[in-house]
């Protein structure tokens, strides 16, 4: 007979949300249970973020060679070592590994199960040969990279994000299918590092972000050395000796290596959620703003989960931000909801592509008296001392000056986000950012400007120039 088990809390999936629920819960006193079938950690530390930044950076130091030959300063070409490469990305994942490591969260209290789960019941999952039962569960199985339908592809070798980080070397041709964030963020790691990359992407380049600034990013990629095929539709892929062939309304690619990059899927086969009462999309399990699912004492959070009327939010601050509403609704009963339009993206490619908020169009859109203002970082003395001026943010603002979104490309543009992040969260005016004390020279500044245009035309208008007029002829 199997062990049967009970705790208040189960948490399925020990990735970026399922970890940081656990932790809470079991500090909170509750008695928690962690069940992870693959890796602890999940995607973000194995093979998402963290293999991704670490390979962003190794590419970034052999481009800071060729920005040297703006100041004066040349280097030889860069030597590129790929094993030592693949030791960087192994070791800054080892490095993080023990935060996430089941020796950790038994040391806080957890019960880990190093298994896949199954529900059997509405609040009984199955797991090693063990019953569990718990009187809260919290899904926290991710997702994992998609498949598109086209003819050929199952005959040839292809890699995903599972597979190119510990596939990372020499390639002569690498062929990226997909234009996303994945897509770009690897196609310029690896041009930077001496890859020949051409990238297929069906509609076109960051098709979420806005365009104008997305024309920055394409243009760097290409000067990087990226070919890009936007608005082209991948036909049919065969083997031609070595390499893969892809077929595109009448030409066709080679390379040496093919990267699917399409976007993701829910990891949900395994779970058999009909036995829970659980209801799903294609896109994942469904769930309100409380991110409860149809069985009520079962949250679904990060890349796995649906809310219905928002586009996929498949990053780790959304997990980690949902493990936090999960903790107030399941463990103090609090009716805490998640707010979609708070989440920012940062996408990051040289330079950075950033956004919190609306989009300038949808803002438009909604708001009637909205007005976008601009900056240019070719007018910021910090981006021209750095050489570093193709960049601009575009700064939605209600009538009455409530900040409605914010888009920034350019280099920090993620760390440029987080002042702008503080201030939609706390419903600030524009005025908070105008009204800023900064230190000269900082990109920062960039910000400020944009903000201060809503300001100037009434701080220099007819009204306050007849005050200062009347002021100046006292005595
Ligand atoms: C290449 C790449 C780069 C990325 N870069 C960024 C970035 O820079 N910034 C950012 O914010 N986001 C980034 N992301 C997205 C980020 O990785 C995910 O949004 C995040 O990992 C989602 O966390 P999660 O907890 O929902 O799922 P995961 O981290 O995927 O964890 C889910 C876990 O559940 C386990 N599991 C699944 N089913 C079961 C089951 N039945 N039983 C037991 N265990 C199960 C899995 O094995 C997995 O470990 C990137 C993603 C990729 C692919
Ligand atoms: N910096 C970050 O935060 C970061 C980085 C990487 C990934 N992520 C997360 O991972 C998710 C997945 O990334 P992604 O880039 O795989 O997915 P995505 O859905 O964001 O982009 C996939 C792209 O592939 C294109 N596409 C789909 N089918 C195609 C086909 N048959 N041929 C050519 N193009 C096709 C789509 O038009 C789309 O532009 C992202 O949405 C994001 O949430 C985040």
């Amino acid at each position: 007979m199997s062990e049967a088990l009970s705790f208040d809390i189960c948490v399925i999936g020990a990735g970026s949300g399922g970890l940081s629920v656990a932790a809470g819960a079991a500090q909170l006193g509750a008695r928690t249970a962690l069940i992870e079938g693959g890796k602890m950690g999940g995607d973000c530390l194995n093979v998402g973020c963290v293999p991704s930044k670490s390979l962003i950076a190794a590419a970034d130091a052999a481009a800071t060679g060729r920005r040297g030959a703006a100041f004066g300063v040349d280097f030889p070409a860069p030597m590129v070592d790929w094993t030592r490469i693949r030791a960087h990305i192994d070791g800054v994942i080892a490095a993080i590994a023990p935060h996430d490591s089941v020796e950790r969260f038994e040391s806080l209290g957890v019960r880990v199960i190093r298994a896949w789960a199954k529900f059997v019941g509405p609040n009984t999952v199955e797991a090693d040969g063990r019953r569990i039962t718990a009187k809260r569960f919290v899904l926290a199985v991710g997702s994992s990279p998609a498949v598109p339908n086209i003819p050929g592809l199952d005959t040839v070798p292809y890699l995903t994000n599972e597979t190119i980080f510990e596939a990372a070397g020499p390639m002569r041709h690498l062929l990226i299918v997909g234009g996303g964030p994945i897509g770009a963020e690897l196609a310029q790691a690896h041009a930077r590092l001496g890859i020949a990359v051409t990238v297929i992407e069906q509609g076109r380049l960051l098709s979420r972000d806005d365009p104008a600034l997305v024309d920055v990013v394409r243009e760097a990629l290409q000067q990087d050395g990226v070919t890009l095929q936007e608005g082209r539709a991948v036909k049919r892929v065969a083997r031609r000796g070595d390499d893969v062939a892809l077929t595109l309304d009448g030409e066709e690619i080679l390379g040496s290596h093919l990267l699917v990059a399409v976007g993701r899927r829910p990891n949900l086969d395994r779970l058999d959620l009909a036995a829970a009462r659980i209801a799903r999309s294609p896109r994942g399990i469904l769930v309100d703003r409380r991110l409860r699912t149809s069985n009520r004492r079962i949250f679904a959070i990060g890349d796995c989960a649906d809310l219905p009327g928002t586009g996929p939010l498949a990053f780790t601050h959304v997990a980690g931000y949902h493990a936090g509403i999960v903790i107030r609704n399941a463990l103090f009963r609090l009716p805490a909801r998640i707010d979609p339009s708070l989440v920012p993206r940062v996408t990051y490619t040289d330079p950075e592509l950033a956004a919190v908020g609306l989009s300038m169009d949808e803002a438009k859109a909604r708001f009637p008296g909205c007005k976008v203002f601009e900056s240019l970082f070719r007018d910021n003395d910090r981006a021209r001392a750095a050489r570093a001026t193709e960049g601009l943010i575009r700064v939605a603002a209600a009538a009455n000056g409530g900040i409605l979104g914010v888009a920034i490309v350019g280099r920090g543009a993620g760390e440029l986000l987080a002042p702008w992040c503080l201030a939609l969260r706390q419903g600030l005016k524009l005025s908070a950012m105008a009204d800023l004390l900064l230190p000269y020279p900082t990109l920062g500044e960039a910000s400020k400007r944009a903000a201060g245009q809503y300001y100037a035309a009434r701080l220099f208008g007819a009204g306050t120039r007849r005050l200062v007029g009347a002021l100046l002829r006292l005595p």
